[in-house]
C-alpha cells in the first residue's frame, strides 16, 4: 500500500484565507490606508512603492550615448543612490511602478527603468518585505526578464510575484485565452524557473474554457486579484460573483492563496455594502465550501508532499504504518466482499476479513496467515491468542519459500503499491502460486498500471531542491494538488493471477490538446479483486472514500514545453535482475508536420539499470 505513512506534516481544515486590498496609485499616507483597510476587515494592503511624481526619473537624460553600455547612471546606481523620502509611498511596504518600461525602444527609458526597478526592489528587500508585485510583461519582455533574473542574484530573499490576467481583453493577435499563460511560461523559462518567481493571478470578467483554467493549478500561484469590476450586483445592490466565477474562486480557495480586492482609487463599484462588502463576500464563499470527503479530509496537509514508496518486501514495516492501513475501512470492505463471493462460488474453504466473509457465506474454512515481518508476526500471535484460536494457523515465513502442508483454494494477498506492481506483488505471488490448487482463486485476480503526462512546477521544484540526479530518477508517492493532467491516463501493463499473465504496452501515445510544460508522469492502478469487485485509484474510477493509496509521480530531469496538439510517446519499462526490480522511463514529443510527425527532442532515459531507484527482491 502507498499512502501517508509519516505523521501528517501540515494538518488544517480549509485554512483561514487572507484577504487584502489594493487601491491604485494615489495613496497619500500608507499608514492611514492600512488603518482604514483594517477597519474594513482586510488583512493586508498592497501599495505602490513610490508616488507617481517619481516617474520624472524615467525621462532624465543621464546617458551620454546610447552606445555606452556601462552608463554613468549605472555607475551612480552602483554607488548606491538612495531614494528621496518624499518619493516613497511605502516607507515600510509594495508594488513596482507599472509605468517602467524595460523593453522600450528608447535606450534612456530602458536604462532608467532598470535603475528604478533595482532601486525599488532593493528598498523592498531592505525593509524586509519579502514579496514585490511586478507588472505583467508586455509583448516584448526579454530585457525585463533579464533584469528580474539578475535582481534575484543581487537582492537576497526577495520574492517576485508577477501579475497575470486570465484573459487579455485587448489582445488582437493569437488566442486570447492562452496568450497570458504562454507569456508567463516564456518569462519564467527565461528566468530559469526561479523558485522565487510566482504568480498573482488576476481574475477577469471573461473566463477561459475550463481546461485552460485548470492549467493554472499547475503553476506557483501566490495570490488572486479580484477587481471590483468583475463583481455583479445582487437585487439589493451588494457585490456578488457569477456562478462560473464562484466555482473558480472556490476551487482556488483549496490552494490557499492570498486574495486581493482590487478597487479603483475613487471607491467601490457597487451601490451597497461599501468596500468591506467584497471581502465579506469572499469570506462567505470560503465559509460555504462543500464539505470535505473522507479522502480529502485524510489528504489535508499531504498535498504535493513527496514520500518515498514503501518497500514492504525488502523492509519490515513499522506498527504505525499498519495503523494507517487499518484506518481505511473501504479497502477491507472490498476485500471482504471479494472473498465472500469467491467462497460462494467455490466448492470448499487469514485474518479477520476472511473469517467474517466465511461466516457470512456459512462456509467452514481453514485459514493460514503468512507473514515475513518478525515484529508484525508478534501482532498475529496476539490475535491468535486473544481472538482467532484454532480458526487460524499463523506462519512466519516468506511466502516465496514456505512449504505449505496442503494446497489452498483461495489465496488472498494485499501487496499492491500505487503503481499496482511496485511493491512486488507479481514476484511474491509467483512464488506463492505453488501452494494454490490448479483451479484455485487469487484475490486480487489482476492489477493494471496507468500513466498520464502531468505538469506541476511545484513538484518539479520540490525534486530539484535535492540538487542531485538520483532524486530525478526516483518515483514518489504524492497526493497531487498543484498539478494539471495534460492528457487522460492510459494503461501500460496488467498482471493476472494465478497464471501471472502479463499484458504489456510499454510505449503509450498521448494527444496533448493544450500547450503546457511536462514535468513528469503520474501513475495509478486499478485492481480486479474478484469478478466485478474492483479497487481503484485511477482518477475516473477511484473507489469511493478509499484512502490507502495516493498516486505515484515519476519526475523528468528537464521539463519539456509541449505545444498544443503534441503527440507524446511515453516509454516505460519494468526491469528485473536476481536481486531487484526497477523502472526506466523516457518521453518523446512530436508534432504533425504534413503527413509525418517530427520529434522535437526526447528526454533522456531515466534511471538506467536502476542506478537511482529500485525495489529489493
Ligand atoms: C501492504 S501490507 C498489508 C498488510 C495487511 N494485509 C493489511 O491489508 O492491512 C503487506 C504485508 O505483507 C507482508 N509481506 C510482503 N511480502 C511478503 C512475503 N513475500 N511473504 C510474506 N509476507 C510478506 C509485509 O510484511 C506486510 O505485512
Amino acid at each position: 500500500m502507498e499512502t501517508s505513512t509519516t505523521s501528517n506534516p501540515n494538518v488544517s481544515n480549509y485554512p483561514r484565507i487572507m484577504i487584502g486590498l489594493s487601491r491604485g496609485q494615489e495613496e497619500p499616507d500608507a499608514s492611514l490606508v492600512a488603518a482604514e483597510a483594517r477597519e474594513l476587515g482586510y488583512d493586508f494592503i498592497i501599495l505602490p512603492i513610490t508616488f507617481p511624481n517619481y516617474r520624472r526619473f524615467l525621462f532624465e537624460q543621464l546617458v551620454d550615448s546610447v552606445d555606452i553600455k556601462e552608463t554613468k547612471l549605472m555607475e551612480e546606481w552602483r554607488k548606491g543612490q538612495p531614494f528621496c523620502r518624499e518619493d516613497l509611498v511605502v516607507k515600510n511596504a509594495g508594488q513596482i511602478s507599472n509605468w517602467i518600461n524595460l523593453d522600450s525602444s528608447d535606450h534612456n527609458i530602458r536604462i532608467n527603468s532598470e535603475v528604478i526597478l533595482r532601486q525599488q526592489l532593493t528598498w523592498i528587500g531592505h525593509i524586509g518585505i519579502t514579496a514585490a508585485l511586478i507588472p505583467f510583461p508586455s509583448d516584448s519582455f526579454i530585457n525585463y526578464a533579464r533584469c528580474i533574473n539578475s535582481i534575484f542574484g543581487t537582492v537576497p530573499y526577495i520574492n517576485m510575484w508577477i501579475k497575470i490576467p486570465l484573459v487579455l481583453e485587448d489582445e488582437t493577435l493569437g488566442s486570447k485565452e492562452t496568450i497570458t499563460w504562454e507569456r508567463w511560461n516564456k518569462f519564467r523559462t527565461l528566468c530559469d524557473n526561479h523558485v522565487r518567481l510566482s504568480i498573482v493571478l488576476e481574475v477577469t470578467q471573461n473566463l477561459p474554457e475550463d481546461n485552460i483554467l485548470d492549467r493554472w493549478f499547475a503553476e506557483p500561484i501566490k495570490a488572486i486579484f479580484l477587481p471590483t469590476t468583475i463583481f455583479l450586483s445582487n437585487a439589493k445592490g451588494f457585490p456578488v460573483l457569477s456562478k462560473r466565477h464562484q466555482t473558480f474562486v472556490r476551487k482556488l480557495i483549496k490552494y490557499k492563496p492570498h486574495f486581493v480586492i482590487e478597487c479603483a482609487a475613487d471607491g467601490p463599484n457597487h451601490a451597497s455594502g461599501g468596500l468591506s462588502a467584497y471581502q465579506e463576500y469572499v469570506h462567505h464563499l470560503h465559509r460555504t465550501m462543500p464539505e470535505l470527503t473522507p479522502v480529502e479530509q485524510f489528504a489535508l496537509g499531504y498535498h504535493d508532499f513527496l514520500q518515498s514508496p514503501l518497500q514492504p518486501l525488502m523492509d519490515n514495516l513499522e506498527s504505525s504504518t499498519y495503523e494507517v492501513f487499518e484506518k481505511d475501512s473501504t479497502k477491507y470492505v472490498l476485500y471482504e466482499k471479494a472473498i465472500h463471493h469467491a467462497l460462494l462460488d467455490h466448492n470448499t474453504g487469514s485474518e479477520e476479513m476472511i473469517l467474517e466473509a466465511a461466516e457470512k457465506a456459512q462456509k467452514r474454512v481453514r485459514v493460514y496467515a503468512i507473514e515475513k515481518n518478525p515484529s508484525a508476526f508478534v501482532t498475529l500471535q496476539n490475535k491468535k491468542t486473544e481472538i482467532w484460536g484454532d480458526k487460524v494457523t499463523i506462519v512466519f515465513s516468506d511466502m516465496r519459500l514456505w512449504k505449505a502442508p496442503e494446497k489452498a483454494d483461495i489465496l488472498v494477498s494485499e501487496l499492491l503499491g500505487s503503481f499496482g506492481d511496485n511493491e512486488l506483488s507479481p514476484e511474491c505471488l509467483d512464488g506463492a502460486q505453488k501452494f494454490l490448487k490448479a483451479d484455485g482463486i487469487s484475490i486480487p485476480a489482476s492489477y493494471t498500471a496507468f500513466i498520464s503526462p502531468i505538469s506541476s512546477s511545484k513538484l518539479h521544484n520540490e525534486v530539484a531542491a535535492y540538487k542531485d540526479l538520483a532524486h530525478f530518477e526516483t518515483p514518489y508517492v504524492v497526493m497531487f494538488q498543484s498539478a494539471c493532467e495534460l492528457a487522460k491516463p492510459c494503461q501500460i501493463w496488467s498482471f493476472e493471477h494465478p497464471n501471472r499473465n502479463i499484458a504489456v504496452d510499454e510505449d503509450v501515445t498521448f494527444n496533448v490538446r493544450e500547450s503546457g510544460i511536462l514535468h513528469g508522469i503520474a501513475g495509478y492502478f486499478e485492481s480486479i479483486l474478484y469478478k466485478d469487485i474492483m479497487l481503484s485509484i485511477h482518477p475516473d474510477t477511484h473507489s469511493i472514500d478509499m484512502l490507502s493509496w495516493f498516486p505515484i509521480f515519476f519526475p523528468l530531469k528537464i521539463p519539456i514545453y509541449l505545444p498544443s496538439n503534441t503527440k507524446l510517446d511515453i516509454n516505460f519499462w519494468r526491469l528485473t535482475n536476481s536481486h531487484k526490480v526497477w523502472y526506466e522511463w523516457c518521453v518523446d514529443p512530436s508534432l504533425p508536420l504534413g503527413y509525418e510527425t517530427v520529434s522535437f527532442g526526447p528526454s533522456a532515459i531515466h534511471n538506467s539499470l536502476g542506478r537511482s531507484s529500485w525495489i529489493g527482491l
